[in-house]
């Protein structure tokens, strides 16, 4: 509801106004709930009714969304007075998607749904049947029996994410990389196509050149790119320096005829679908081998810890903060463990039903220590919906994407510290030692430096798509330029333009919108150097634990209230204590100095970077 604050100047115009926003509101709050619900029932079962109820729905809260900017649009709402007022407007005023005549809004949800449904149930044969299921069903031996697809029925997850993480097998891991991208991406290439054409008929209709403009709006500043490139320019030797040294590993392990020395690494090696973190590398590449092991997902399968507990042991985090806690509803409807009845979107998420009672977390949990972080993570998201709840529904969102996706991995940084890992009996003994420190921070940037490139070049490539300036004939050649440029990694089997990469990762069939990653890596170093300041930590930065610290989550609390009341730059204020409005790349690069020394010292008579010829194949 809109308390008095927001009492209009003395303006009839915006009395009136704030009457509208009063009716409008309440609306809003039950459409999003009808419409978050239906969504809902979709992505825990992807059934052809629940769609069609989804595309339905849909249709009826776009009728409510374009009632509702006609209303607003009629008020001279640039000249109201009231700030808040003003902002409410200046939100309504953008219409989105629904600005489609009907027609052309039903085929691009269809489309989205349909492309949701082919990415999340997709489906490959294990490396032991080497058949490879394409449209052209070009089968390597026509005579097996259809029998051969019925026991092709690994899924992305568990099943794929396990092998290309326990696997060291060169051609295996080559071949479940190949396999997962003819079954998702090279599906929806044509889905996709057209799909760039709608959004970006939308985006006219919203008064912006394209989709990725209307996109970059929410970061409220006209020099978000170029502060992104500076971004880049500041981290790029911390990449390569990673880069460098994890090559070095993998040509020790897998010959230096797999992988050049001054060339990129093959994507495939990396310990992840789309080699964004290389956690999965840590164990035999780690800098002093034969220290405890950093990962803690064996003590977790011994202890038969279960999805639920992993939920508590998150909530109880964020409660010693003195920071809300999990709703009964959240309790009684969140789907935390991959059902075995039907084809659910696995793809982990967090929901706000928009009615201040009902949020939901969906994540196909598995037993390991990545899904513990990504509980955090979600249930940060949770977290940030609840402490905004009292706000107008169009304030209740983040002061910009990024720092929603900053909230669950900021808690994260120090629930993966060895001292709080001990502390709640995940860790029995812990290195305290220089070297044991190095192999902490190698194992925080396999998560973290690794990922900027990819975060980075994820919506460079569909920036570059919905602009134009990249044609759909080489929407894959472009890709993989990006990913050899920023990333430096190369495809293990030759790509063409048959092939449809970005669609083998979640997003791109999802269409969320991917910088305000890259934009929560840098910032939430900001964040949890700001909050291990409130806590009194004293000490390196990557030694603070902020657990239980009421100051740190006061702090925070301040910030996530806000929601997005007020520009993001004012919110970035009030969390650094006044010191910057700006994203700033200095506490990242305080977190991991010591390893960086460190790094350049074991690189120093190496070459750091990479170089190819052709992006389209690994030289
Ligand atoms: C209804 C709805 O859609 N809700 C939104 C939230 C909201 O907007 O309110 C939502 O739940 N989005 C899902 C998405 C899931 C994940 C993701 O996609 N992560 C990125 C990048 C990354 C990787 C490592 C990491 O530590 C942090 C981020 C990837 O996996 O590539 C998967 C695991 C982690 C987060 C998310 O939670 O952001
Ligand atoms: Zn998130």
């Amino acid at each position: 509801d809109i308390s008095a604050k927001y009492v209009s100047g003395d303006n009839p115009d915006e009395a009136e106004g704030f009457e509208f926003l009063q009716t409008y509101d309440k609306r809003a709050s039950q459409e999003c709930y009808l419409s978050v619900l239906s969504n809902w029932a979709y992505a825990t079962n992807l059934t052809e009714e629940n769609k069609q109820n989804l595309l339905e729905r849909s249709l009826v809260y776009a009728e409510f969304q374009k009632e509702a900017w006609k209303n607003a649009t009629s008020f001279a709402w640039k000249q109201f007075k009231n700030p808040s007022t003003r902002r409410l407007f200046k939100f309504l005023s953008i219409l989105g998607t629904a600005a489609l005549p009907t027609e052309k809004l039903k085929e691009l949800n269809e489309i989205s749904a349909s492309m949701e449904d082919t990415y999340s149930t997709s489906k490959i044969c294990p490396y032991s049947l080497q058949v490879v299921i394409t449209d052209e069903s070009e089968n390597l031996d026509d005579d097996k029996s259809s029998s051969e697809e019925e026991n092709c029925t690994l899924s992305l997850e568990p099943d794929i994410t396990r092998i290309l993480k326990k696997s060291q097998n060169y051609d295996e891991l080559a071949y479940v990389w190949k396999a997962w991208r003819d079954s998702s991406g090279k599906k929806i290439r044509k889905r996709y196509e057209r799909f760039v054409e709608l959004s970006n008929d939308a985006a006219r209709l919203n008064g912006f050149a394209d989709m990725g403009e209307m996109w970059r709006e929410s970061y409220e500043s006209d020099t978000f790119l170029e502060d992104l490139e500076n971004l880049w320019k500041q981290l790029l030797p911390l990449y390569e320096n990673l880069h460098a040294y994890v090559r070095r590993k993998l040509i020790s392990k897998y010959g230096n005829d797999k992988i050049r020395p001054d060339g990129p690494i093959p994507a495939h090696l990396l310990g992840n679908m789309w080699a964004q973190d290389w956690a999965g590398v840590q164990e035999f590449t780690e800098p002093y081998p034969g220290k405890p092991s950093l990962d803690v997902t064996p003590q977790m399968v011994e202890q038969n810890m279960t999805a639920l507990d992993m939920f508590n042991i998150s909530e109880e985090f964020f409660s010693s903060l003195g920071l809300k806690e999990m709703p009964p509803p959240f309790w009684e409807h969140s789907v935390i463990e991959k059902p075995t009845d039907r084809e659910i979107v696995c793809h982990a998420s967090a929901w706000d039903f928009c009615n201040g009672k009902d949020y939901r977390i969906k994540q196909c949990t598995d037993i390991t220590m990545q899904d513990l972080i990504t509980v955090h993570h979600e249930m940060g998201h949770i977290e940030y919906y609840l402490q905004y709840a009292d706000q107008p529904s169009l304030f209740r969102e983040g002061a910009n994407p990024g720092f929603h996706e900053a909230v669950g991995d900021v808690l994260a940084l120090s629930v993966s510290t060895p001292k709080h890992l001990k502390a709640i009996s995940l860790l029995n003994e812990i290195a305290d030692d220089p070297e044991g420190d190095i192999n902490y921070l190698y194992s925080i940037a396999l998560d973290k430096i690794s990922f900027l490139p990819f975060g980075y070049l994820m919506d460079l490539w569909r920036w570059g798509i919905f602009s134009g300036n990249t044609s759909v004939e080489e929407m894959n050649t472009k890709w993989w330029e990006l990913r050899l440029k920023y990333q430096g990694v190369c495809p293990p089997v030759k790509r063409t333009e048959e092939d449809f990469d970005p669609g083998a990762k979640y997003h791109i069939p999802g269409n969320t919108p991917y910088i305000r990653y890259f934009v929560s890596f840098v910032i939430q170093f900001q964040f949890h150097k700001a909050l291990c300041e409130a806590a009194g930590h004293e000490g390196p930065l990557y030694k603070c634990d902020i657990y239980q610290s009421k100051e740190a989550g006061k702090l925070l609390s301040q910030v996530l209230q806000l929601g997005s009341s007020k520009p993001w730059t004012e919110a970035m204020k009030i969390m650094t204590g006044g010191k910057t409005n700006k994203m700033d790349a200095a506490p990242i690069i305080e977190y991991f100095d010591p390893l960086i020394q460190w790094l350049k010292e074991q690189n120093k008579n190496y070459t750091l970077g990479w170089t190819s010829n052709d992006p389209t194949i690994c030289p």
